[in-house]
């Protein structure tokens, strides 16, 4: 099927909503708004769902982004591009939409999903810039997934090393799109995203790669402990390649069909790298050993991040959830130590002592695929 094929009349050009707001958010309505002015098969307005706040001089959010063209609170100093619309109405940014780009912080997207039920057209697509999942009774459920459950539509990851304050500047970064079905749908992705900037590449293996950029905040709380812990590059390294190696093995024990390479793609180690030398979570994580955990992340996160969301600490807690209730948390140290120094179980040191040791592997079938 051609280009326009997929929107059903030869005349149609393609609607990107931007549903988030954010620091990412902002800068994915940058890139993505230079392509729709390029790019005859988009239409040339980027419309950009703003979770409405007033700000402290009393103007709205959505109101100084559209007169300034710039996000002063999540993404101060940059211009988004002159047809960048915010709009604070979920269902109004939704409307005429076929390109749907999810990306806020991923304990809001159960609610926005609901809110959105109905509400979208019939032809959309979907992708998720989000790093996270959820819990539910029966296993984890991947943020596309759940939005492919709610909603009803095809949905890809875009994943990768990307620092959103980096790219917003134009340096240059790789990120990986994950796909499951359509390689003609994931092409348009990658299209929309390019830059001379910002290289995109597709594989179809979308739980690895959203694996990838969920895992990794948790690993990057755990990098950002022994920064606070002052123990030096060496210590570092090695609980950056202890993490890459559980989430390898974490992905692969609960999707089989996870790929290796997946983890030299820009969602994996470069991820791990770019997260645990100069993200958030390494920041908040750091802050947090550094006070001995007097402070609570929650404190630290509304401290440092000014109004921004941490991922790392919930997921933490939801991948405890999973290895618990499948009882394999001796398997996976380090994941599971994170989440019981983040609720002050195991002080923040624990980070070494329990992730050094390598696990028993009896209950892997295939120990030598496994690590
Ligand atoms: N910032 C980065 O460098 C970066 C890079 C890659 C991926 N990501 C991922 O992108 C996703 C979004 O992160 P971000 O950096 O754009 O956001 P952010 O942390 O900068 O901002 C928080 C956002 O949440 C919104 N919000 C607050 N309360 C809300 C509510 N009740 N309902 C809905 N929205 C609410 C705020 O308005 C704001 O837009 C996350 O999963 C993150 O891991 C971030
Ligand atoms: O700032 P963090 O820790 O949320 O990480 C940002 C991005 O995910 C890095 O790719």
């Amino acid at each position: 099927m051609g280009e326009v094929g997929m929107a059903g009349a030869a005349a149609v050009q393609f609607r990107v909503t931007v549903v988030g707001s954010g620091n990412w958010g902002s800068v994915a309505a940058k890139v993505i708004a230079s392509n729709t002015l390029r790019l005859s098969c988009f239409h040339d307005e980027v419309r950009m769902w703003v979770f409405e706040e007033v700000l402290p001089g009393g103007e709205k959010l959505s109101d100084t982004i559209n007169k300034n063209n710039e996000n002063v609170k999540y993404l101060p100093g940059i211009k988004l591009g002159k047809n960048v619309v915010a709009d604070p109405n979920l269902e109004n940014a939704v409307r005429e939409a076929n390109m749907l780009v999810f990306v806020t912080p991923h304990q809001f997207m159960e609610g926005i999903c609901n809110s959105l039920v109905g509400k979208i057209k019939g032809d959309v697509e979907g992708i998720s810039l989000i790093k996270g999942m959820e819990v539910r009774k029966e296993g984890p459920c991947l943020i596309s997934k759940l939005i492919t459950d709610m909603l009803g539509i095809n949905c890809c990851v875009l994943m990768g090393a990307n620092i959103a304050n980096e790219i917003a500047v134009e340096k240059f970064s790789e990120a990986t799109i994950g796909y499951k079905h359509s390689k003609e749908v994931a092409e348009r992705w990658v299209k929309l995203f390019s830059q001379p900037y910002f290289l995109v590449s597709a594989v179809q293996d979308i739980e690895g790669v959203e694996l990838c950029g969920t895992l990794k905040n948790v690993v990057a709380i755990a990098a950002g402990l022994v920064d606070g812990l002052d123990m030096g590059n060496n210590t570092k390294a090695a609980i950056m390649r202890i993490g890459l190696r559980e989430m390898r093995a974490l992905s692969k024990l609960l999707f089989p069909s996870v790929r290796d390479s997946t983890f030299f793609e820009s969602c994996g180690v470069a991820d791990v790298i770019t997260t645990c030398l100069g993200g958030r979570n390494r920041r908040v994580a750091e802050a947090f050993a550094r006070n001995g955990g007097r402070k609570s992340f929650d404190e630290l996160e509304t401290e440092l991040l000014q109004g921004q969301k941490l991922q790392g600490v919930s997921t933490a807690k939801e991948v405890y959830e999973v290895l618990s209730h499948r009882g394999w948390n001796a398997l996976f140290p380090l994941l599971s130590t994170v989440h019981r120094i983040c609720i002050g179980q195991l002080p923040p040191s624990a980070i070494v002592k329990h992730s050094e040791k390598p696990p028993k592997l009896s209950i892997v079938e295939s120990s030598a695929e496994f690590y």
